[in-house]
């Protein structure tokens, strides 16, 4: 039986991170990975996916120039499912290439199988030709991630019933489309699809959707969704999901109202992926939704030497943390613990259009009773937005009243995923409502807005008298 140092379970963005930075730190290192080529749902059906699609539908349909010339311009009159996928199956070759390359170059061993505990140190795992190897760990990683919640009640059918992994292969752009949750998920297909003319309604049980997200981003990114007809039935549960006979899909809420599409896409949450891990066997259990619990420090489970990072922890459940969690469970892992990670991540929303946050809400600087300011800035404004056409986009930012220090960034519109990246820097390194009014930011640029919103913040803010040493080291 070959011994390792560290066994990482899954090749998604925490097993892939974890994998590297222990090899680094020259550990014999095992990835496990039952799918047929690594890279996680990351990289097959999540986060690359759909961001390739959404690039492929805003290029095609010339959604970026409709500010200019009229809502009818299009580049590609006819777009078709194939049309979508082309470009899809090149990126995904490229992310699987690049991660190979990482794991050969770092020595990292991979093992194709579907892995399980025998017990706490030993793991068997079942290839596809039905062979079983057992694999001896010092340190087990779990990063098995998760996989969309398919309730019994639903009658997928892989074509006009279907999850967010098989929206990747569907073989006609549906005309209509329901979309049941207004999760992350739901909201950026149903938007995506929304941009290439497919007219859209989403059902939430709830009143509100991502509401993680500041109140004054969400109602501005919902007016822009209304304005182009998308429709919000909010507050309303499914009670039936059927194809009737003229083979349209029929959605039944509670209320009795009935609504029809060509295509029901179901996105109300994922599941984690720990149903065939045998964790009996090694002392561990998971929750309701096969999730895993860690200590949030070094995620370790309730088993010392067993860690767990990604999506099968649960929030925030993104690529982006998911790497740092794999990163710093496998530090600890090898005797080697990182330093405090920074507390402020940021969230990116690709719908379309983009929203990205930063820091807190004002819901939540309210609730603390913090004494704030808010500054706000439309794109519109920027010259940078006029060139490029835009009559959308808006950028808040929340300043502490007491230390003038940046709390929150929150952006709607066109580039908030790489603009909010500005504002996280500044909260992180503490920095005030004086970084934006006294440095010169380029133009013309979307960045600029930063400027605006800041000012505008300022003028209510007034002056920061500032003690004569203090005046004397700025000027330096
Ligand atoms: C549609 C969609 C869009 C998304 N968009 C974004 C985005 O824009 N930005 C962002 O930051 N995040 C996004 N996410 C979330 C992101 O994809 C996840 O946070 C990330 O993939 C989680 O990584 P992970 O390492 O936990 O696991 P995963 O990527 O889920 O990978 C887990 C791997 O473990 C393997 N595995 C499971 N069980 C076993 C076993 N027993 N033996 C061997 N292997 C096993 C699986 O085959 C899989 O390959 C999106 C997700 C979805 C579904
Ligand atoms: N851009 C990104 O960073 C990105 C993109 C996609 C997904 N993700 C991650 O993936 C995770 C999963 O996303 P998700 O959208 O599947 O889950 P989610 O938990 O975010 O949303 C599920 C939605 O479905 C609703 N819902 C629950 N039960 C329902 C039911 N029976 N009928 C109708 N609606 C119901 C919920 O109220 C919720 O609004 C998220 O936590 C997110 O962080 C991130």
């Amino acid at each position: 039986m070959n011994q390792y140092d560290l066994v990482v379970i899954g090749s998604g963005p925490a097993g892939r991170r974890a994998a590297i930075q222990a090899a680094k730190l020259n550990k014999k290192v095992l990835v496990v990975e039952k799918g047929s080529r690594v890279g996680g749902v990351s990289v097959h059906t999540g986060t690359i996916p759909s961001k390739t699609l959404r690039e492929t539908a805003l290029n095609l349909s010339g959604w970026r120039e409709r500010g200019f010339y009229g809502r009818s311009y299009r580049v590609k009159q006819e777009i078709s499912a194939d049309d979508l996928r082309r470009r899809l199956l090149i990126t995904l070759d490229h992310e699987v290439d690049v991660l190979e390359h990482q794991f050969a170059r770092n020595r990292v061993t991979q093992m194709r199988g579907a892995a399980r505990f025998v017990d706490a140190h030993t793991l068997e795992v079942e290839r596809e030709d039905g062979e079983i190897i057992r694999v001896g760990a010092t340190a087990i990683l779990l990063a098995v991630g998760t996989r969309p919640f398919r309730p019994d009640s639903i009658p997928f059918d892989g074509v006009s019933i279907i999850d967010s992994d098989e929206i990747l292969e569907i073989l006609h752009l549906p005309r209509s489309m329901i979309v049941i949750g207004a999760g992350v998920i739901g909201i950026e297909y149903a938007t995506i699809f929304s941009a290439l003319d497919t007219a859209v309604t989403v059902v939430e049980p709830r009143e509100t959707m991502l509401d993680f997200i500041d109140k004054e981003i969400v109602d501005d990114f919902s007016y822009q969704l209304r304005d182009r007809n998308m429709k919000l039935v909010f507050g309303q549960t499914v009670e039936r999901v059927e194809r009737d006979p003229g083979g349209k899909c029929r959605v039944t809420l509670a209320n009795g109202r009935s609504l029809s599409a060509e295509m029901v896409l179901y996105c109300a949450g994922r599941t984690g992926a720990t149903d065939t891990l045998d964790l009996p066997a090694c002392g561990l259990a998971a929750d309701s939704r096969g999730r895993i619990k860690v200590n949030p420090e070094t995620f370790q489970t309730e088993v010392a030497h067993i860690y767990a990072a990604g999506d099968v922890v649960g929030f925030p459940s993104l690529a982006s943390t998911s790497m740092e969690q794999g990163r710093i469970a496998a530090r600890h892992a090898v005797g080697v613990p990182g330093n405090e990670p920074q507390k402020f991540f940021p969230y990116g929303i690709y719908a379309v259009p983009e929203i990205s946050t930063c820091g807190l809400t004002e819901e939540e600087v309210l609730e603390r009773k913090i004494p704030y300011e808010c500054g706000i800035a439309h794109f519109r404004e920027t010259s940078r937005g006029h060139i490029m056409g835009l009559d959308s986009g808006l950028l808040k930012l929340i300043f502490s009243l007491k230390t003038r220090r940046l709390l929150g960034v929150h952006i709607v519109g066109e580039g908030a995923t790489e603009l909010v990246h500005i504002g996280q820097a500044v909260i992180n390194l503490k920095g005030t409502v004086e970084y934006f009014v006294e440095n010169t930011f380029n133009y013309p640029t979307l960045a600029e807005a930063y400027k605006i919103a800041g000012l505008d913040a300022w003028n209510r803010m007034g002056e920061l008298v500032r003690e004569p040493a203090a005046a004397e080291a700025a000027a330096e």
